[in-house]
């Protein structure tokens, strides 16, 4: 499977209704996943995620095997990092080439402050890189600063193996704080499991006393970032009556990505919550929009994709940490954007972008390659709802949502080539 074309229904006699049981959170399901390995596999846990970097957490959990490939997954590798080291397992951590390339450096410096034994294999700060050992370090150096504007998901995985530290740990974040709701996430998912956590978001540090988590049922909520995409799709939806019931998701969800409620209200989505998830309808649409997006990067593509086919002025700021996800995402959006006749500009360096259209109708079907990142499939899958597209590799969203193109297929043709 190469490549996949979408064409766009029939106005005439096509109305876009669809029910679509999406795929459960890889965040909310990988940190599960831990806390229920360190309470020694003993919570029940709904509803995992089938992404293929959930898959990768839980086969690597139960193996025995020295070598950990995570894939491209980048919580799976960061969680298990610090996994491994607190439970003293020999490991060596590998992933894609890709993964080779995205930061670790400042997590494993924080893991051997607090007595993990890690050595990189090829370059220092990234992938891969051999545990060998765990010795717990003093009572004085339970208090560690970490900087919080690279990926949160070192803090994330320094918390989350805090409660088996002799003497917990306090955690003091310097500089901006990226990606906030996931750390919230992770407190919130510990606290349920029993752990004795607390945060000062004005002071920026963090507290985990030395308490065990109690094993406990969890049900894992869907994926509101794979929500995402089907608001893009309910916007860009000629048919006046379209209507989405996406099934699972809450109001008050530990997912920041949730933020699409609010974001989608501008351009033309109206949300409703019902017993058994979200109803989308359309509204009216706004001329301009501007989001910070450093609290959920993972929206940036969709919401970018979506107002460029929109033809709505976009302004984008926090978008820093694109560069260091499963791609390079601001160079990936900036080269296929053309594709589909409109822009991603930067207007301050590396600060402030702004999406244009150029063009109302591409001159031909675009073809979307997807870097190897899931999300560029899904952002400019909804673009189906009014041109025809096809998108490269389509496999790529089996990192976080295996049946996409099931699901697409409710409200498109969908033809692999
Ligand atoms: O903790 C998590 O589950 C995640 C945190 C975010 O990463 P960063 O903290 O690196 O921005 C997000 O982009 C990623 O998809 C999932
Ligand atoms: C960035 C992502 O994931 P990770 O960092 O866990 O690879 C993502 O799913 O968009």
């Amino acid at each position: 499977m190469n490549a996949v074309r979408l064409i766009p229904p029939s106005a005439l006699t096509h109305s876009v209704q669809a029910t679509i049981p999406l795929a459960s959170s890889k965040s909310e399901s990988n940190r599960a996943l831990i806390i229920d390995a360190l309470t020694g596999f003993r919570c029940d846990l709904q509803n995992l995620s089938t992404a293929r970097d959930t898959q990768t957490m839980i086969r690597l959990l139960k193996s025995t095997d020295n070598i950990a490939d995570v894939l491209d997954a980048g919580t799976t590798m960061r969680f298990l990092t610090a996994y491994f080291s607190i439970t003293g397992q020999k490991k060596t951590m590998t992933g894609t080439p890709r993964m080779c390339e995205r930061p670790i450096g400042i997590l494993v410096d924080a893991l051997r402050v607090l007595g993990a034994d890690i050595t990189y294999l090829k370059q220092a700060g990234y992938p891969p890189l051999q545990i060998n050992g765990f010795a717990p370090a003093t009572e004085s150096t339970n208090r560690l600063s970490i900087r919080g504007d690279v990926s949160s998901q070192y803090i994330s995985a320094l918390v989350m193996i805090a409660p088996l530290l002799p003497s917990g740990l306090t955690l003091e974040l310097t500089g901006a704080i990226g990606s906030q709701p996931y750390i919230d996430m992770t407190l919130e998912q510990m606290r349920y499991f029993g752990a004795e956590v607390q945060a000062d978001w004005e002071a920026k540090t963090i507290t985990v006393a030395p308490e065990a988590y109690t094993p406990k049922p969890y049900a894992i909520e869907s994926d509101w970032s794979g929500a995402s995409y089907w608001y893009s799709v309910a916007a860009l939806a000629t048919d006046q009556t379209a209507e989405i019931n996406l099934l699972g998701l809450k109001a008050k969800s530990l997912q920041g990505d949730s933020a699409i409620v609010d974001i989608m209200r501008s351009l033309g989505v109206e949300s409703t919550f019902t017993e058994s998830g979200v109803q989308l309808t359309k509204c009216p649409t706004a001329e301009t929009l501007a989001w910070d997006f450093t609290d959920c990067p993972d929206l940036a593509q969709t919401v970018a994709v979506c107002a460029a086919v929109k033809g709505v002025v976009l302004r984008l700021t926090g978008i820093e940490s694109l560069k260091i996800k499963e791609t390079d995402r601001v160079a990936a959006l900036q080269a296929e954007l053309q594709k589909i006749g409109a822009e991603l500009v930067e207007i301050e360096p590396n600060h402030l972008y702004e999406v244009h259209q150029l063009a109302i109708t591409p001159s031909a079907p675009a073809t979307i390659d997807t870097y190897d990142d899931h999300r560029m499939a899904m952002a400019f899958a909804p673009v189906a709802m009014r041109h025809e597209i096809i998108i490269d590799e389509p496999g790529v969203v089996a990192k976080s949502y295996p049946s996409f193109w099931d699901d697409m297929a409710r409200v498109a043709t969908v033809e692999f080539m």
